[in-house]
């Protein structure tokens, strides 16, 4: 199977061959761990997850090494410790930085588990590498593409002649056209932070330059040249981050030397009403909220697989509600899957969609074709695949008569009781709590029948016991 990538740096979609078929390397840009991950963040996390899952499949389990940093040098981060500080809590600024960056990955973790996504091979932190990148930047110095001045090492951007490639622009419209911050200690406007100074009451670290700290660009760069090496295959993350957040890495990675990415992919945007959704235009909810709305999980997947990686798209009801149905089509079909389900080979073309630049809507096309013919193992092989079936089949999708037996027998012998004594208010109240358990109650003449409705919740069921 040739697996072909649309390679931003060239434009066009390219067949993907890997430097090292044993040990295919990528790194994904990772979130800042300030707050909890909006869905916007999600959308890389499962475009990615799909490739990483689609790499192992075709070379090997074991021959993919996948990367995804977490930023924890940041001043949202610094914010939140300094605040619990001032309200009383205990232990220095660094540890309840460190306890604030920890309950977040924490909470990132839960989340994307929950979408069903592979935890990465490496996780690395930045405030674990600020070894290697104080030593890169001594050698960006060195070599005269970096200089130091009041405290902060600076990357001299017109010394890299191929600046601005991997985006299509040149320095003078980037000046133009970008927010470059013109400061003293700067040669040129375009220049950006390699290294700043820490303020006394911040954390910081002593280096060449000074107490200070890394600048985002170079975190990644040191850490994908610690995990991955000089060169490696592919480097991922969303398209608001090609400038300058990539052009600067790779600015710095080839000019010390290294070969450093071969194929640069790019996530559209998950949209709202036509803008990014970001932290910072308030226009976000997390994708907890939509998990605490009893969303399941492979919904929100469904739903963002269901358009193509390069093209925006929003978040909607009807998308919802018609991920739900389908999933409790497919799983409802699945759940029959004899013991040996995983034997058979994987549909051809949902494995040339997912070959041919991730198109994962015709993978989804080509599941459904699968759902209509009807043979559960060859549905939940090629669920699998997508990432739908990761711990065995999803309590709000199980269908299985004998879940509800007991449930109907209790409802239907308060309802003979009641007929008797002409008091229903036990039987309404079991109906009231099943339906705010998310279970849809259907009642004739002689029989109770349950169903799993919206936002069912077998945790409120089993409470009901
Ligand atoms: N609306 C979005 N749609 C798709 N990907 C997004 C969106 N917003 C952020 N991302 C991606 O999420 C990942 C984590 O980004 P980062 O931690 O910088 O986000 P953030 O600063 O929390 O978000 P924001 O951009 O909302 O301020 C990056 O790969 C970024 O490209
Ligand atoms: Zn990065």
């Amino acid at each position: 199977m040739t697996i072909q990538l649309y390679n931003t740096k060239t434009r066009t979609k390219e067949p993907f061959t890997p430097i090292d078929p044993e040990n295919v390397r990528m790194y994904v840009c990772g979130p800042t761990v300030y707050d909890r991950a909006h869905l916007g963040n999600a959308r890389p996390v499962l475009v990615f997850d799909i490739l990483y899952r689609l790499l192992r499949h075709e070379y090997g389990e074991n021959a993919v090494t996948y990367v995804r940093n977490f930023t924890d040098v940041d001043d949202r981060i610094n914010e939140t410790a300094q605040k619990r500080k001032a309200a009383g809590a205990t232990g220095t600024l660094e540890a309840l930085i460190r306890e604030r960056s920890d309950e977040t990955i924490r909470w990132y973790h839960d989340d994307m588990d929950a979408l069903g996504a592979l935890r990465p091979t490496h996780e690395p932190r930045a405030t674990a590498f600020i070894a290697q990148m104080i030593a890169m930047i001594e050698d960006l110095i060195d070599k005269g593409h970096a200089y130091a001045k009041d405290g902060h090492a600076l990357f001299r951007v017109r010394s890299y002649t191929e600046y601005g490639k991997l985006s299509g622009r040149s320095v003078d419209d980037m000046i133009a056209g970008a927010r470059v911050e013109v400061a003293p200690f700067k040669e040129d406007p375009m220049d950006f932070v390699l290294w700043k100074p820490s303020t006394d009451d911040l954390p910081g670290w002593d280096s060449p330059w000074g107490r200070g700290r890394p600048g985002w660009h170079i975190e990644c760069s040191a850490m994908a040249h610690e995990l991955l090496g000089e060169s490696f295959d592919i480097h991922g993350g969303g398209i608001d981050l090609q400038f300058p957040h990539h052009e600067n890495e790779i600015a710095q990675s080839k000019c010390a030397g290294h070969g450093f990415a071969n194929v640069w992919l790019h996530n559209e945007m998950l949209q709202v009403e036509g803008k990014k959704m970001s932290k910072s235009l308030g226009n976000f909810f997390t994708v907890r909220d939509l998990l605490n709305q009893g969303v399941p999980g492979e919904v929100i997947r469904f739903v963002m697989l269901s358009t193509h990686y390069r093209k925006p798209m929003d978040w909607t009801e009807k998308k919802r509600d018609e991920a739900e149905a389908t999933l409790r089509k497919w799983f409802a079909i699945a759940e029959n899957a004899g013991i040996l389900w995983n034997e058979g080979s994987l549909d051809p073309e949902l494995m040339n969609a997912l070959a041919d630049d991730l198109n994962t809507p015709r993978a989804i096309t080509a599941c459904h074709r699968l759902a209509n013919a009807g043979d559960p193992d060859e549905l939940r092989r090629n669920m699998e695949i997508l990432g739908f079936y990761q711990k065995g089949l999803p309590a709000w999708a199980d269908t299985s008569a004998t879940h509800f037996t007991q449930y109907e027998e209790k409802l239907n012998n308060l309802r003979n009781i009641a007929k008797q004594t002409k008091n229903y208010t036990a039987v309404d109240d079991m109906k009231a709590a099943l339906i705010a358990a998310g279970v849809e109650v259907k009642m004739d003449k002689e029989n109770v029948y349950l169903f799993i409705g919206r936002g069912f919740d077998p945790e409120k069921l089993k409470a009901l016991q």
